[in-house]
């Protein structure tokens, strides 16, 4: 398996974000493609040297587009002995049935349906975290998103504490670069089962894709500087507007 960059970037965000704590049970949330796939993969080698001692497990909702590739993923756990769950459910009929004013299928309501199950599955499991599969491409255009069409300069985090769940969000693949797991992918053939969504080139993400696509062919070096400034603390430099007295 070549997947040493990954696993050292898996390891540097652990560190940076105290990802991994002793005894966690977590459970990867499995689409199906390819950064959750590898994710699932380099977190079970990972766990074999991690500091930290932690149980793993996968759970893919099942939102009802196509049936078939749910065996590329059952084939690809049984491969590597993961233990993976996946959940049938009817989202897709609901969507449908939601349809926006352009007769697409709503983004927002696919994805609370999904986190509602992947919670509810994660709880049963006994699992106190839930690993996605984001990247470092992804946390720059939610950024954008978040900017263009938000009013506000915010991405995701890497840990986020979900107290209403008494769960745990992490993202152990936020240095990865979408470039480098793609590449990571190919050499170790690991397969992708995603799902074709009706919606899938048609998103505000990939309008964001392309945006900063044209961005980095201009500017090679903004894409590391966006990423720095995600953390760059001591540069925020926002206005602070002064408090009115009410008399
Ligand atoms: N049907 C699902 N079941 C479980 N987890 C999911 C599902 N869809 C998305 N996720 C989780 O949410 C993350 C972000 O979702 P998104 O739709 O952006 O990913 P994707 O492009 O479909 O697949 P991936 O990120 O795995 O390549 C995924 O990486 C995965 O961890």
């Amino acid at each position: 398996m070549k997947i040493q960059p990954i696993l050292r970037a898996i390891r540097n965000a652990d560190q940076d974000f105290s990802m991994i704590e002793d005894g966690d049970r977590i459970a990867v949330a499995l689409s199906g493609g390819k950064d959750s796939m590898l994710l699932f993969l380099a977190l079970s080698i990972y766990q074999k040297f991690s500091k930290h001692p932690f149980e793993l497990c996968a759970i893919h909702v099942d939102v009802g587009f196509e049936d078939k590739i749910n065996q590329t993923m059952i084939d690809f756990a049984k491969q590597y002995n993961l233990e993976l769950y996946i959940e049938k459910t009817k989202i897709f009929e609901i969507l449908k049935q939601h349809r926006t004013s352009k007769g697409r299928l709503p983004c927002s309501l696919c994805s609370t349906l999904k986190k509602g199950v992947l919670f509810e599955r994660a709880k049963e499991l006994s699992c106190n975290k839930i690993a996605l599969g984001h990247h470092q491409d992804d946390a720059i255009e939610t950024l954008f998103m978040n900017m263009i069409h938000g009013s506000k300069i915010a991405t995701f985090q890497p840990v986020q504490y979900m107290s209403r769940m008494n769960m745990s969000m992490i993202r152990p693949l936020i240095y990865c670069k979408e470039s480098q797991i793609i590449h990571a992918c190919q050499i170790n053939e690991i397969p992708s089962a995603k799902k074709i969504c009706p919606n899938d080139g048609i998103t505000m993400r990939q309008e964001m894709k392309e945006m900063l696509e044209n961005i980095y062919q201009s500017y090679p070096q903004a894409r590391d500087n966006f990423l720095t400034a995600l953390s760059n603390e001591q540069q925020i430099s926002l206005w602070h507007k002064k408090k009115h007295k009410t008399t």
